[in-house]
């Protein structure tokens, strides 16, 4: 039975060792808590690090890991304490959880770091492919393991891989810092359906890629020479119903089953009815927001000072990432921060700051979830933020009100909340003010509406809504028009071309023969090649045509020395084996005077473009322009030449980052079909990846081999992933001549 795959850097469960015995404790973080339910419910397993390195495990105890590891359907995943500093330490939290923070300052580019980021990358990947079968699907998460795609689609080319981003992609101008950037890009690009939380992060990712990586980006899909990328967001949910039944739970629980919390939480409580308490939850990191936030209490507390002994900031910090400094520089700071404010407020009842540095466990977070009546959340950055989800969640009786900064994943399923900019200090106090002061109906409104959606989108609707989209993608892939040319096919269309008594052939030139290079010009066909093409024609019963939308002086130079027949600008001239050129079409190009300078001043205005001139046509080639702005631009003239050129007889084709103008008499399809009037041929085959090759693939008699290159949609019956394998399904033509 095919199961899922999930693998991340940290497990659900962390092993820890008291008193030589082994301890399990949930994980703490979003992606740990979020993700366990679907996992716990599912037929899956999970694969991540424990928590302790190889060397903290004695030799002993290891065996027992696994065990309870696999009691958990969980695989471990054993690092040295060089990998984790390398890998965990290094390269994942001081170079890519900076920058895609946007915290630039604080970014390490450190090759050591990043050699042993692949290094651990390569080894989760080899215990993901120890445990898959075909038909498994593979569901890799978050930023440490960016490389893990696409190692695992080397060695299994046909696996369905997601991938999810459980923090933001930064906008293309900071990625673009990143030293190794294109291998971070094509690391990801392994997948078939790459998720992020957001929209925001979304269009970041997609814009590095067409201008990093050049790959065509259409909408929401990444096209490889080879596969479709699907992206897409899906903003992560919790399990609603476990914290609603918490809740409830809680509320219903008896004195005697309190914990010690919540006895002290009473106890304030009691002895000031009318002190409203105000709960803040994070880790321990600078992109939380947390020294913000405590100077933004101070700022409300120096402006309303009628607030004093009426409020109370309930404080909790996970430790985290010890181990970098900046975690522990901001450790430092914030204990400052509490004593200093603590020092300057603090009455003889009452202190302002209650400051726990720990982790709670499940039942302490619903007591603090549920007791205090304001959540302020103030990230910095924040690729979602659960805690602000789940404190909506537990309020079961409707009240509370949600403090959440912009800057949060989660502000954009949370409009009902007060949103604030947490750099803004004055804004974070109004909306203190407003929260003290918004009466309960309308919390209870707000709130309803929160819950609703979250009730909704919860984490196992979140883990199904990826798991069908990346389900499709495989479906997708199976359902694809044309045919790919696997061994077999190929064997079935040389049986044909053994048979056959009169054959042609019809080849495109750029992106078919030769890949696509930044100048037109430098894409020069190489001996192999010519020599490819010479011995295929040589054989007497067949006939190799060149066909193009080049003009004809540079076809013509570059197989000067090669027999074979060429067809130029899709079809204006004709060249014999013997080297004359002839006019195929009679067209005009009076119009070019007219529409070149309009063209001239899209390229004035949109660099890296310019204007390609043959004897008919005009073409304009964006391929070197910004990619988006390159979009924008085609459209733009398209539409301005169509209306230019109406009644002239004349047509705009939109091909691979190229608008062409030319008569609307000449096309592939055209000139494909003259060539076989009056001849008998048997076995037709043509090859191309451009729209313009479309007209040959729809205008040739049915029974003809027409392959299209590279995964588009077609008219094609067959196709091949990218030009070496055009070379290799030339080759074994040439081979059974
Ligand atoms: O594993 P750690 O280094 O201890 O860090 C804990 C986790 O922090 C990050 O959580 C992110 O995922 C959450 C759920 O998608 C999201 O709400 C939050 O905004 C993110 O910061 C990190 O992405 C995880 O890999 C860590 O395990
Ligand atoms: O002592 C604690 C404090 C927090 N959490 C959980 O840690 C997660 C934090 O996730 P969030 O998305 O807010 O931030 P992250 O830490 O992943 O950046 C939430 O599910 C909390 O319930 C926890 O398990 N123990
Ligand atoms: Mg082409």
């Amino acid at each position: 039975m095919s199961k899922t795959i999930i693998i991340s850097n940290r497990l659900p469960l962390q092993i820890s060792i008291e008193n030589g015995e082994l301890e399990v404790t949930p994980s703490v973080g979003g992606l740990a808590t979020g993700l366990k339910s679907f996992h716990k419910d599912g037929d899956s397993v999970w694969i991540g690090w424990p928590g302790l390195t190889e060397e903290e495990i004695p030799e002993n105890l290891k065996e027992n890991v696994q065990e309870k590891a696999q009691a958990e359907n969980c695989v471990a995943v054993h690092l040295s304490s060089d990998e984790i500093d390398g890998f965990y330490y290094g390269f994942s939290n001081r170079t890519i959880w900076p920058l895609f923070h946007y915290f630039m300052e604080y970014t390490e580019s450190d090759d050591q770091y990043w050699r042993i980021y692949q290094q651990v990358n390569q080894k989760y990947a080899n215990e993901i492919l120890k445990h898959y079968k075909d038909g498994d699907v593979i569901w890799v998460h978050d930023y440490q393991l960016l490389l893990v795609p696409n190692m695992i689609r080397e060695k299994e080319p046909e696996a369905v891989i997601g991938f999810f981003n459980h923090i933001p992609f930064p906008s293309y101008e900071v990625f673009r810092t990143l030293p190794w950037r294109d291998e971070v890009l094509k690391g990801v690009l392994g997948a078939d359906l790459i998720g992020f939380h957001t929209y925001d992060y979304e269009r970041h990712f997609l814009s590095s890629v067409s201008r990093i990586l050049r790959h065509q980006v259409d909408f929401n899909e990444i096209t490889l020479p080879d596969r479709i990328v699907k992206v897409d967001s899906f903003p992560m949910g919790i399990d609603y119903k476990k914290f609603e039944q918490a809740a409830l739970n809680h509320f219903e629980s008896t004195t005697a089953d309190q914990s010690e919390l919540q006895r002290r939480l009473d106890h304030h409580l009691e002895a000031t009815p009318d002190a409203k308490m105000i709960l803040s939850i994070d880790r321990l990191d600078y992109t939380k927001g947390i020294a913000h936030r405590i100077r933004a209490y101070e700022y409300f507390l120096d402006k309303n000072p009628e607030y004093i002994e009426k409020v109370r900031l309930v404080m909790l910090a996970v430790p985290s990432r010890s181990n970098v400094p900046q975690y522990r520089r901001l450790k430092r700071e914030i204990d400052e921060l509490v004593g200093r404010i603590n020092g300057k407020f603090s009455t003889v009842s009452w202190t302002p700051i209650w400051y726990f540095y720990r982790s709670m466990p499940f039942n302490n977070l619903i007591d603090l979830y549920t007791t205090c009546d304001i959540a302020l959340l103030t990230p910095i950055r924040d690729g979602m933020n659960l805690v602000a989800k789940e404190y909506i969640a537990t309020r079961t009786n409707h009240t509370g009100v949600l403090i959440l900064s912009e800057m949060a994943g989660a502000a954009h399923e949370m409009n009902e909340a007060l949103i604030i900019n947490p750099n803004n200090f004055e804004q974070v106090s109004e909306a203190l003010k407003t929260a003290f002061e918004m009466p309960e109906e309308e919390q209870i409104e707000r709130n309803k509406m929160l819950q609703k959606r979250l009730r909704r989108y919860s984490v196992e609707k979140w883990a199904q809504d990826f798991m069908k989209a990346l389900k499709g993608t495989r479906e997708n892939r199976d359902s694809f028009k044309s045919i790919r040319i696997t061994p077999e096919i190929s064997e079935e269309i040389m049986t044909q071309y053994r048979n056959a008594e009169r054959r042609i052939f019809f080849i495109d030139y750029d992106g078919t023969l030769v890949n696509f290079v930044e100048k037109p010009e430098n894409a020069r066909p190489d001996e192999d090649l010519k020599e490819l093409i010479r011995s295929l024609n040589a054989d007497d019963k067949t006939d190799v045509i060149l066909i193009s939308g080049r003009d004809k002086n540079t076809l013509g130079s570059w197989w000067k020395d090669v027999p074979v027949e060429l067809i130029s600008e899709h079809g204006v001239w004709m060249r014999q084996i013997d080297g004359e050129w002839e006019l195929a079409e009679n067209v005009k190009s009076e119009w070019m005077d007219a529409v070149r300078p309009v063209i001239e001043n899209f390229v004035d205005r949109t660099p890296g473009t310019f204007i390609e001139e043959k004897n008919y046509s005009l073409a304009w080639h964006y391929r070197k322009a910004d990619p988006e702005l390159g979009e924008i631009r085609a459209n733009e003239l398209s539409t301005v030449l169509k209306e230019l050129i109406s009644n002239r007889g004349l047509s705009v084709l939109e091909g691979n980052k190229v608008l062409e103008i030319k008569s609307s008499d000449v096309n592939k399809g055209k000139a494909s079909t003259k060539k076989l009037i009056g001849k008998n041929y048997d076995f037709i085959f043509a090859i191309g990846d451009d729209w313009t090759d479309e007209y040959m693939f729809r205008e040739l008699p049915e029974s003809s081999y027409t392959v299209k290159v590279g995964i588009k949609k077609t008219s094609a019956r067959f196709y091949v992933e990218g030009t070496p394998k055009v070379r290799t399904l030339l080759e074994k033509f040439r081979e059974n001549s």
